[in-house]
């Protein structure tokens, strides 16, 4: 389980602090929602570790996580866009996911079976810049996969899909979370992203998060 309790953040030159609580279980989709600038984008940086709270605990399976600076926390984070390495092929994208000292041909096993879980096989060898939206959101998760870290932190991943490849995503990523047991956090203003796929939805309302 995934617990971030009473996170206390506030920006500088900003008004009452945000004071964050929620619980992310593994294997689920847990969504947040809120209007524009209500703080949603904040609260993922502080359990990717971008910033830092004034206090509060951030726990997966008890284990405190706030020490931890963002490369050491087990925590995965995708976003709408520019999640790859535009100049470089999705296999050496996903590459960049390995633990560091894979034997190569390992490495190669494990980035075909990788590039084959999120549905893209026989496309290692093309160019990032030159992959759909979809395809780029596919490669992310691919990494992801290798990454191995069980917190995926999702900013409005689908917002610049079309339709159909919106829903085709999210079912990749309902799919990976049940089968890795991810705990997945996902910011969406879309209703039907969260209808979709989280089992739990908070909404950021005065600062704050309330179950739905
Ligand atoms: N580095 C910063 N310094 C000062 N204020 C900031 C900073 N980053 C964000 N804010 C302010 O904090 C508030 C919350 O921002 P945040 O980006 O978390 O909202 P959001 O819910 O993700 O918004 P959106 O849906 O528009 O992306 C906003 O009022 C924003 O202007």
């Amino acid at each position: 389980m995934l617990r971030a309790d009473d996170l206390v953040f506030a920006h500088p030159g900003q008004g009452k602090p945000y004071g964050f609580s929620l619980e992310a279980k593994p294997g689920e989709v847990t969504a947040i929602s809120g209007a524009s600038g209500s703080g949603k984008s904040t609260l993922l940086d502080l359990m990717a570790g971008f910033i830092a709270p004034v206090s509060g605990s951030l726990t997966l399976d008890g284990q405190e996580l706030l020490p931890f600076p963002p490369e050491a926390r087990p925590v995965s984070l995708l976003l709408q866009a520019d999640n790859l390495f535009e100049h470089l092929s999705a296999e050496e994208n996903v590459v960049l996911g390995l633990p560091r000292g894979t034997p190569r041909s390992a490495g190669h096993q494990q980035v075909a079976e990788a590039l084959a879980e999120v549905g893209l096989t026989r496309f290692e060898a093309k160019q990032a810049a030159n992959l759909s939206g979809g395809q780029k959101q596919r490669v992310a998760l691919a990494r992801t996969l290798l990454r191995n870290r069980p917190v995926l932190l999702l900013d409005e991943p689908f917002s610049a899909l079309d339709d159909e490849t919106r829903q085709t995503t999210r079912e990749l990523v309902g799919e990976l979370t049940r089968r890795h047991k991810w705990h997945t956090v996902l910011v969406s203003h879309h209703a039907d992203d969260i209808a979709a796929l989280a089992t739990t939805h908070y909404r950021i309302t005065a600062g704050k998060l309330e179950r739905v």
